[in-house]
């Protein structure tokens, strides 16, 4: 009997008949995101399931006896609640590598537009409003020759790193927690104190996963020692940064421009102040939506989730949870 698996997001045909060559396919058909509450009601039967960020709990896994792996359309994994998968001795896992280039690119698309305006001035121009662009209220600053301080110097990290470096001449510097000589000698790049990269860098840029050590790692004391012609760049979780201190440090001037691909809630209500601010370039969470990207992470994901439920090794088991599972 082959095992069952619930797959709750729409992925490419391909990808769900590679599933359904190893296993019994039920699937979300709805035409919006399946809610909390249908995602419970479809859980007793499966054995693995397939998702893109839907929070793994005690209160879910408690509607999926039989279930053995959850597998993430994604690179983070915030959502999984890893003590209780731990507890049950529930495989999760993820999609590093394949999408690191084309976050990358979209990091470095929010640097450009950000510090050369670009969705203000292509908003002026269509508005018919473009008069002289000698005239100084429309100038932006130079990418090329600046610092770029990364924080979270990781896979995704050091592909933004080489964009900037081998692209733009840019002087990069990162802070980790733990130093990382292979991307120092590839880029050229000052290991530094998180201290000294706020105070030095011109774009600050933060790529970190959301874990209980990063929560806020970015709030008032991070933007009071920024310098007050810096960007900040958010292409990793919302909640890695305090949101009203960062809405308050460009309403203030503290610093010069923001750049978010990512919200403390998403889909971002449109009341947030940060969508009124002409300072700062908004996306949709869209880091590595690209069809080829996105293709290639549900591949992977469903490689992960067909091994995991018929006893093989996943390639991507997340790290917490390596040890202690039983395949
Ligand atoms: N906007 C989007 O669409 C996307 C967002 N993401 C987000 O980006 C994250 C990073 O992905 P990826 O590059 O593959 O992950 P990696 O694990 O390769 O890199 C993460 C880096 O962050 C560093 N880090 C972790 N904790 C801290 C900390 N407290 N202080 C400083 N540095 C820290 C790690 O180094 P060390 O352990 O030494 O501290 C590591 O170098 C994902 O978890 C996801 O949340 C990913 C893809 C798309
Ligand atoms: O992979 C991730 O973690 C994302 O945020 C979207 O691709």
């Amino acid at each position: 009997m082959k095992p069952k698996v619930f797959i709750a997001r729409p992925i490419p045909s391909e990808v769900e008949a590679y599933i359904a060559d190893h296993c019994t396919c039920e699937k979300w058909t709805g035409a919006s995101p399946i809610t909390r509450n249908e995602l419970l009601e479809r859980l007793k039967d499966a054995e693995g399931l397939l998702i893109t960020g839907e929070k793994i709990d005690d209160e879910l896994l408690d509607h999926a006896p039989n279930l053995k792996a959850v597998s993430n359309i994604s690179v983070g994994y915030n959502n999984f609640d890893l003590d209780a998968m731990k507890r049950r001795n529930i495989i999760g896992t993820n999609t590093p590598d394949v999408l690191n280039e084309t976050v990358a690119d979209l990091a470095l698309a929010l640097i450009l537009s950000t510090a050369r305006r670009i969705p203000e001035l292509d908003k002026l121009v269509k508005d018919g409003k473009w008069e002289d662009q000698d005239d100084e209220p429309l100038f932006g600053v130079d990418v090329h020759g600046k610092t770029l301080g990364i924080i979270g110097m990781g896979r995704i990290g050091e592909a933004i790193g080489r964009r900037a470096k081998f692209g733009f001449n840019m002087t990069i510097q990162y802070h980790n927690r733990h130093r990382k000589p292979e991307s120092e000698k590839l880029l050229d790049a000052d290991y530094v104190s998180m201290e000294e990269l706020l105070q030095t860098s011109d774009f600050v840029l933060l790529m970190v996963p959301f874990t209980e050590g990063t929560k806020h790692l970015i709030g008032k004391e991070q933007f009071a020692l920024m310098k007050n012609s810096a960007i900040f760049i958010n292409t990793s979780r919302g909640q890695t940064v305090d949101e009203n201190a960062l809405i308050q440090a460009l309403q203030n001037q503290k610093i010069l421009a923001a750049g978010l691909d990512v919200f403390d809630q998403e889909p971002v209500s449109p009341d947030n102040p940060l969508l009124k601010l002409p300072n700062v370039v908004t996306l949709p969470h869209i880091g590595s939506a690209t069809y080829q990207t996105r293709f290639d992470m549900a591949m992977l994901a469903a490689k992960n989730l067909v091994a995991a439920v018929t006893g093989k090794q996943p390639p991507n088991i997340v790290q917490e949870l390596k040890s202690g599972i039983k395949i």
